[in-house]
């Protein structure tokens, strides 16, 4: 399904995964993935992600963000057959994944854009949701419109083209009680690991 917003390209398939093959791959992904807890400098101070993350994919690719750069771990066999599934679906080839873990309601990711430089101008971002369905939020920068999407286990949402440069997306912290998700969202970093 084709979500309709001006200066964005994106697409949601819902069921990408059957539930029960999704429910398989998010206990897989919750034990086998080398989580971390990453923390980040603001105005000096350290203060923790309020989510745990892993980084994979080809050989010496690293990627940095806020003053920090992880170097991808090499792809384990069921990240490479997600890989291949969704590189399939979207006819893109993919060379790293950032795993995302929400433990619960109260870890998120607070608005952003994927639009770091080694991405490229128009990054095609393939992000798999696992477990939990969470409340995935996009803001357009410059007029201020919002939208709302509820992401469920085994769905797929392909944000491509010039999304990233209009929109910012965010994952809310909650109130009420949420179960784990955990989040593959697929990149291709440029001039490196290929
Ligand atoms: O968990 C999500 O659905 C979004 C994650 C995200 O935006 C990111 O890792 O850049
Ligand atoms: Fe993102």
């Amino acid at each position: 399904m084709k979500i309709t917003l001006p200066d964005a390209d994106i697409e949601y398939i819902e069921h990408f995964y059957s539930q029960q093959a999704a429910a398989d791959l998010f206990t897989d992904l919750q034990h086998n993935l080398r989580w971390r807890q990453d923390s980040i400098t603001l105005f000096g101070k350290h203060t923790h992600l309020p989510r745990l993350q892993a980084w994979y994919g080809n050989k010496n690719l690293s990627y940095c963000y806020s003053s920090m750069c992880l170097i991808a771990k090499p792809w384990t066999a069921s990240l490479l057959d997600v890989k291949l599934k969704v590189s399939k679906y979207c006819q893109q080839e993919f060379n790293a994944v950032l795993a995302n873990y929400y433990r619960h309601e109260k870890d998120s990711v607070a608005w952003h854009s994927d639009n770091e430089p080694e991405l490229g101008t128009a990054p095609t971002i393939a992000s798999l949701s696992l477990g939990a369905s969470r409340e995935f939020q996009l803001k357009h920068k410059a007029s201020g419109l919002k939208k709302s999407l509820i992401l469920s286990s085994g769905s797929l949402l392909i944000m491509r083209h010039e999304t990233q440069q209009y929109w910012q997306h965010c994952l809310p912290k909650r109130a009420h009680c949420i179960a784990p998700r955990i989040n593959l969202s697929f990149r291709s970093i440029m001039g490196q690991g290929r």
